[in-house]
């Protein structure tokens, strides 16, 4: 890139100024109008050039960590489905991958571009080890600390459970190892992905740690993998980033219980109405209503209170935002929230309309619902009032009435 940009400035300015140009060019981009001062340019050509240059000292900037050449070699310890598909990767974007095994004669499966060797050989060849380890096994380190000493070691573990131990397992690592720099990173991305290439829906690498410097390293090799890199700060933040791969679902929680909820309310109220009031008060049994009729009311239901709330927080964001007069403030917590689980809130919604479809196309078969067809077609076509024609089965025409509420 030096190159490059020194051979626009040797054409634009001439061999005079073309060495004296590189320098600034590398530098911070608002010295660079200072630096073409001398240059005795006209000012509107200085201040083209200068613009220029700023473009093009922010591009180097932008693809530094993508244009090195030389890659460093990186270690990782342990050749399970996690450290193997990681060094897979990392060979396909070029850097040189040495294995840390503790049986470096009988690995199998590993990529054959990289070394196996013992733990210690390994990490004397890298400034850089990835503990592709369960974090159980990480007692194994401990007589290492000296060779280990100054090193970057990533952890990627996870966990079986939320806030499983006390302390993250990155911050067990640093206690461990004293003397290494312990950053987090990884442990979102899923060994099959980074296999399949499958990444799509999860480029995001989360990283942490307490040394700026190796949290930057491990970074430049998330780019150089084709992912995107979220700084989360210290080391401290490693228990949460631990939690992320076990937070299932962690926009449908709301959405569950409020169909959940929105159910039982109106299941309840149906029971009571259809069934349970016409037992007390004209002594009949509608219990059966129970498996089909009931739910087949519910479902709509819920389906369209559903479908108004994924609707309904933009509508109130929009109110918020005409009276405050300005949209970039932010939204009460309540609303954030809201508006984020739209997508999860409409999803439950088409569930339940499915459910409803499913419970209309059964309706028709019902032993019930057929009789009472039949009954209506004999009423109808017997020109006799129904009261009068099914008093066997009818007590009234009100109870007739009442039936049909419930097809
Ligand atoms: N699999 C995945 O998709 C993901 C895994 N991770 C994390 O990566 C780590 C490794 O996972 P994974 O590769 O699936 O696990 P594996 O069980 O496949 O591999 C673990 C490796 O650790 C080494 N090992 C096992 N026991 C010991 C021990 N007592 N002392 C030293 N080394 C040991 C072994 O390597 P060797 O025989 O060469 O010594 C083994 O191959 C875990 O912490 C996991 O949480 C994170 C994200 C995704
Ligand atoms: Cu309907």
């Amino acid at each position: 890139m030096p190159v490059r940009l020194s051979g626009f400035l040797h054409s634009a300015l001439g061999n005079r100024t073309s060495l004296q140009l590189l320098r600034p060019a590398l530098a911070p981009a608002a010295t660079a109008s200072h630096q073409l001062e001398g240059t005795g340019l006209p000012r509107g050509e200085r201040r083209r050039l200068s613009a220029q240059m700023n473009k093009n000292s922010s591009n180097i900037m932008a693809l530094a960590p993508n244009t090195s050449n030389k890659r460093e070699t990186v270690c990782i310890f342990g050749t399970g489905d996690f450290g193997r598909a990681l060094g897979q990767k990392m060979i396909q974007s070029g850097y040189p991958v040495v294995f840390g095994s503790r049986s470096p004669q009988t690995s199998n499966l590993i990529p054959k571009e990289a070394e196996v060797l013992s733990h210690t050989e390994a990490a004397q060849k890298a400034a850089i080890i990835i503990i592709a380890i369960q974090r159980q096994h990480y007692d194994f380190l401990t007589p290492l600390a000296e060779i280990l000493r100054g090193k970057v070691l990533v952890d990627v573990s996870n966990n079986l459970k939320i806030n499983q131990y006390p302390e993250s397992n990155a911050e067990y690592l640093a206690q461990l190892v004293p003397g290494a720099k312990v950053v987090k990173a990884f442990n979102t991305v899923s060994a099959w992905a980074l296999q399949s290439g499958t990444l799509d829906a999860s480029r995001q690498v989360f990283v942490c740690g307490d040394d700026m410097e190796a949290k930057q390293m491990v970074m430049d090799i998330v780019r150089a993998l084709g992912l995107t890199p979220l700084d989360q700060g210290s080391l401290l933040a490693a228990q949460e980033i631990e939690n992320y791969p076990l937070q299932l679902f962690p926009m449908w929680k709301f959405p569950i219980f409020l169909s959940l909820g929105l159910t039982a309310f109106f299941f309840f109220y149906c029971l009571i109405r259809d069934v349970i009031y016409s037992y007390v008060y004209e002594n009949k049994d509608y219990s059966f209503f129970i498996a089909i009729s009931i739910p087949n009311r519910i479902c709509p239901v819920v389906a369209l209170i559903l479908l108004a709330l994924v609707y309904l927080p933009g509508v109130l964001a929009a109110i918020i935002q005409l009276y405050r007069g300005t949209k970039y403030s932010r939204f009460p917590d309540w609303l954030d929230k809201w508006m984020l689980c739209r997508k999860q809130l409409g999803l439950v919604a088409l569930a339940f309309a499915f459910l409803h479809v499913f419970y209309t196309l059964i309706i028709p078969i019902r032993y019930y619902v057929r009789w009472r067809t039949e009954d209506g077609i004999i009423s109808k076509v017997s020109f006799v009032p129904c009261y009068v024609f099914s008093s066997s089965s009818f007590t009234s025409t009100t109870q007739h009435v009442e039936l049909h509420k419930y097809m």
